[in-house]
């Protein structure tokens, strides 16, 4: 048994078990710092401003010190050039997706079928061009023309479909065509004042959607800066007086920095909710409402700028639109797919396994049976953290290569756990829901549910880890008698086009059956209990449907037919004889 090896603990060469070594998986040194995560990352400081400009979004003078731009190269921003392929997405699959647009006026905005289209100012064209980016996703054809044509947007779209495209680069655009704000005068150097402000629930998946930003938004003069819990505050602050034209943040520590000043939300046109109801399970409401009313929704900004507010999910509950209908102003509603769907790239299949020991001995035996080719990698999700260490130290000592990440773990051993994943270095990950939401890592093949989420939702986040942007992934769940929503997850299955297992409905009616008796009995079911949570289905029109169904029945009159047939035949009123 190889004797376990915390992550942070180890080096290339102590891998002497590590069944992928042998099977050839790639192995790279994890990086003793994960420049993601580092606001500065390898940035080099120009002495004097960004060479040589000064016109539009390079000239802003906020809380900007001059002497403290930076400047990034392509490949720092972008990686290696790659040859074309469209990301992998077959979007001649992509296109036959039904989409809706719901809400007001929704008719005025017509989708694109090609970013060119558009006429997106060049550097932004250029950047797409740069990411590899040749057609727009369905989400992305809907998204961009409704939020530059100034509308608010609750956008529904299946995971892996390009949703962050979706919301930055026609807020990028819309910035681009209005110019910089006015500067503010006043005693002293103001603080930051964003015009952009992302929130997403995870440090992870923030720093992944600033990692995009700064690709959409390169040699635009638009600066983007991350803030999230558990790094050190200083160090932010600095960053953010590097200038601050789009900040993507974690709610808990913008919070903090609006409460101690350090930051002015004033200026805010753009408030964008990624995984808005990941933010409201996580228990983040009081802090997303402060921010939504600090960031002055309603208040209005200089002439020809106005407020826009948009929220994006593969899920939307009541709940989260309730939500939307209290700081949304007329809002228009993409849905892409099926609704809360999961996407037909993704195999799934569902296991029964017992709660126990063998549970874990059963996992190991799945794995080596379904593991994905080398290069490819896997992510096994567990409920508890204690269950995450527990199994990484399992499989470790089993001579699998895998690390752990859990609210439990600081940020630089999440950090370093995450970075030798993505490298293979360790091609198992074993998580808890922190990486269940938005983290795109392009070549994770197979997903494992070792214990089923509490909430259909988070199924439909978990499993799409993989079979992201068109991509092929495998999925496979051990489901028993403490799954709650085995009838939705039927239905799922059978809209995903697959194979639902007999013992699922068995053990629906099971499940149900003891929900029943133990009604009466004051327990509580948990978050998920019967009926679908999941989906994105515009409430606003199940409300207008309600109101119509509701409405009295009057009896019809008899339809009269159009030429009423005559009492008096031709010819009888004819007085000629
Ligand atoms: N138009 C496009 N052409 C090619 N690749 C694209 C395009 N749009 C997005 N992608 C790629 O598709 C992948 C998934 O995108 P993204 O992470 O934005 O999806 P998402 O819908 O936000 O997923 P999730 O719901 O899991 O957060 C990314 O690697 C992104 O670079």
């Amino acid at each position: 048994m190889a004797p376990y090896v915390p992550p942070q603990k180890r080096s290339g060469d102590d891998n002497g078990t590590g069944e992928e070594r042998a099977r050839g998986a790639p192995q790279q040194q994890a990086p003793s710092q994960d420049a993601r995560f580092s606001n500065s990352g390898d940035v080099r400081y120009a002495a004097r401003g960004p060479v040589g400009r000064s016109d539009g979004w390079f000239g802003r003078q906020d809380g900007r010190r001059p002497d403290h731009f930076d400047t990034m190269s392509e490949v720092e921003v972008f990686g290696e050039r790659k040859e074309k392929t469209g990301g992998g997405i077959d979007f001649d699959q992509y296109d036959k997706i039904p989409v809706e647009v719901t809400g007001e006026g929704n008719e005025l905005f017509k989708p694109i079928s090609t970013f060119p289209e558009f006429k997106l100012s060049a550097a932004l064209q250029w950047n797409l061009d740069r990411c590899g980016y040749e057609r727009p996703t369905p989400v992305q054809k809907h998204a961009i023309p409704i939020v530059v044509g100034g509308r608010d947007l609750m956008a529904c779209a299946q995971t892996g479909s390009g949703k962050t495209c979706a919301f930055m680069v026609p807020c990028i655009e819309a910035l681009l065509r209005s110019g910089p704000p006015a500067e503010v005068k006043g005693r002293g150097r103001p603080p930051p004042m964003p015009c952009a402000l992302v929130l997403a629930p995870t440090r992870e998946l923030a720093a992944q959607i600033h990692e995009e930003s700064l690709k959409f938004a390169y040699n635009t003069g638009i600066q983007s800066r991350l803030i999230y819990g558990g790094a050190d505050i200083r160090e932010q602050l600095r960053e953010l007086g590097k200038g601050t034209d789009i900040l993507v943040a974690t709610p808990g520590r913008l919070s903090d920095f609006i409460g101690r000043e350090t930051v002015d939300m004033g200026l805010t046109q753009f408030l964008i909710l990624d995984e808005a109801d990941r933010m409201l399970d996580m228990g983040f409401e009081p802090q997303v409402r402060e921010i939504v009313q600090y960031s002055g929704m309603g208040r209005s900004l200089e002439k020809g700028r106005k407020k826009q507010n948009m929220m994006f999910s593969a899920t939307f509950g009541g709940t989260v639109q309730s939500m939307a209908g209290d700081f949304m102003v007329d809002y228009l509603f993409i849905t892409v797919g099926r609704v809360g769907s999961c996407s037909e790239t993704i195999t799934q299949t569902l296991l029964y396994a017992e709660e126990g020991k063998g549970k874990t001995r059963a996992l190991e035996k799945i794995y080596r049976d379904h593991a994905p080719p080398v290069g490819q990698l896997t992510v096994i999700f567990v409920e508890t953290k204690k269950r995450a260490d527990e199994i990484e130290v399992d499989l470790w000592q089993a001579g699998l290569r895998v690390c752990a990440i859990h609210g439990d773990r600081d940020q630089r051993q999440r950090e370093i756990a995450l970075e030798a994943f993505k490298s293979g270095e360790n091609p198992i990950l074993v998580a808890t829901d922190v990486a269940a939401r938005g983290l795109d890592i392009s070549n994770v093949g197979l997903v494992i549910n070792y214990d089923m989420p509490k909430q259909m939702d988070d199924y439909v986040h978990r499993i799409g880890r993989t079979g992201r942007a068109g991509k092929r992934g495998v999925a496979i769940g051990f489901v028993n008698e403490r799954c709650r929503y085995c009838n939705e997850l039927a239905e799922l299955l059978k809209g995903a086009k697959q194979e639902v297992p007999g013992w699922l409905h068995t053990l629906a009616a099971e499940n149900r059956s003891n929900y029943e008796n133990s009604k009466g009995k004051g327990k509580a079911t948990g978050k998920g209990g019967y009926g679908p949570s999941f989906g994105g289905q515009d409430v606003r029109q199940l409300a207008k449907a309600a109101e119509e169904k509701a409405k009295p029945v009057v009896p019809k009159e008899p339809e009269r037919p159009k030429s009423p047939p005559r009492a008096i035949p031709d010819g009888w009123d004819d007085d000629s004889d």
